[in-house]
């Protein structure tokens, strides 16, 4: 069977294609990326059995990346697109709908209708649904929603100070990265399996503290939607609501707000200069103050969840760099940790320094009683997992 899983970040598009044995290992065919989606001036890249394509150019959105990537397929070796049996998609907020699901109209109406909770990823997932089932009519599609892996969260920590009819309607954290984290916590249980408190940052387009104790989600950064918690590329991060009342004397409507906050805000709102973190450091190299501003705003979120997270967990044995800043971003890395060496956190900077973010590196010192490692995560390789299962009909939707 072969599986294409589509991982539409909120900044990039990432896919893989897998072909299924008959032990269930899985055997990567092709892969493909592309970063600063809507930005201008994306690198992409695409490999498959017999070459390597990449380029820059400029997608206005995920579909025009979508088509762009898929048109280089047959010239790195994979001709015939019809062979594509399924096709997992890393969705984001399924609401009600948790772990993976087939997709049908009722889980399209159910994203759509969180759109507006999640405007920077549900609307592409659909849009890139309806385009795919126009061009494989034949494939099976899989949602797999985000959520899941967070549900072992206590309670104490899901719930708003709120009316508690509205926790009862889910207006409550639910966690996302949930592909990002399962993998995180597998593979640590695998390289460390004495390793029982971890907290990982997934740093990326998006971004998100998560505190996994024995493997399990306790703790995530994200709220009732993923526009909270650490700040983002172009979204707010934490903030409190009742600055609405201020915004909205000063002639703002919610709408107009909301807006403001999901696509100028984060590191671009802080900077003004960029929602990708490579351009704001280099303008804060020149001597720019406000993108300065934005990178340590920026690491102040980072740490402040990470002193919350060693308490949830009663201490830390390992801190997990992952996602497209937390293993290529080498001087995040120095700041997020400098000066935790009261909580056991001491980063080998050289170490750091010369890992290579593609590879899983400890990049802690030898007297570091945290070990800080760099993973790169594999949420594909946990979608087309969980979109095998679906097909096997062995997954379970809660
Ligand atoms: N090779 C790299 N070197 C430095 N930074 C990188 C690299 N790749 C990605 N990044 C950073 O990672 C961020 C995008 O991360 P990514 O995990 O791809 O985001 P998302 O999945 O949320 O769209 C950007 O801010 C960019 O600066
Ligand atoms: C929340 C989420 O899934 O983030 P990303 O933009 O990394 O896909
Ligand atoms: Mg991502």
């Amino acid at each position: 069977m072969i599986v294409l899983v589509a991982n539409l970040g909120s900044t990039s598009l990432k896919f893989k294609l897998y072909e299924t044995s008959a032990d269930e290992s899985l055997t990567a065919l092709a892969s493909g990326a592309a970063d600063r989606i809507g930005q201008g001036g994306s690198a992409w890249k695409v490999s498959g059995s017999e070459a390597t394509r990449e380029g820059q150019a400029d997608f206005a959105d995920h579909q025009a990346a979508i088509a762009a990537l898929l048109a280089e397929m047959p010239a790195v070796g994979f001709g015939d697109s019809s062979r594509i049996d399924a096709i997992g998609f890393k969705a984001v907020h399924g609401g009600p709908i948790s772990g993976a699901v087939r997709v049908d109209q009722d889980v399209i109406d159910t994203m759509t209708s969180f759109s507006d909770l999640a405007p920077a990823h549900n609307p592409p997932y659909i849009a890139a649904m309806k385009a795919f089932a126009q061009l494989l009519p034949d494939a099976w599609q899989v949602a797999a929603f985000e959520t899941a892996f967070h549900q072992s969260i206590p309670m104490a920590r899901q719930v708003y100070g709120i009316p508690y009819d509205w926790t009862e309607q889910g207006v409550r954290r639910y966690g996302f990265h949930g592909a990002s984290n399962a993998y995180i916590a597998r593979r640590m249980q695998q390289i460390r399996p004495e390793a029982k408190r971890v907290i990982n940052l997934h740093l990326g387009g998006s971004c998100s503290a998560c505190a996994i104790k024995a493997g399990q989600s306790v703790a995530n950064s994200f709220g009732t939607t993923p526009q909270t918690g650490i700040l983002h590329a172009a979204r707010v991060g934490d903030f409190d609501m009742y600055a609405l009342l201020k915004l909205r004397g000063m002639g703002l409507s919610v709408d107009d707000v909301l807006s403001q906050l999901g696509k100028q805000g984060g590191l671009l709102g802080i900077s003004g200069v960029s929602a990708d973190m490579r351009d704001v450091q280099k303008a804060a190299s020149e001597g720019n103050e406000r993108a300065q501003l934005a990178v340590d705003a920026f690491v102040e979120s980072c740490r402040h969840y990470i002193g919350a997270y060693a308490v949830a967990l009663g201490g830390v044995d390992a801190l997990v760099f992952t996602g497209g800043i937390g293993q290529h971003n080498i001087r995040i890395r120095e700041a997020v940790c400098r000066d935790l060496a009261f909580l056991g956190i001491r980063l080998d900077e050289t170490t750091s320094a010369g890992a290579d973010g593609n590879a899983e590196t400890l990049v802690s010192r030898k007297n570091s009683d945290v070990e800080v490692w760099v993973i790169p995560t594999d949420e594909e390789q946990v979608v087309a997992r969980q979109t095998l299962e679906v097909l096997a009909g062995s997954a379970s939707a809660t």
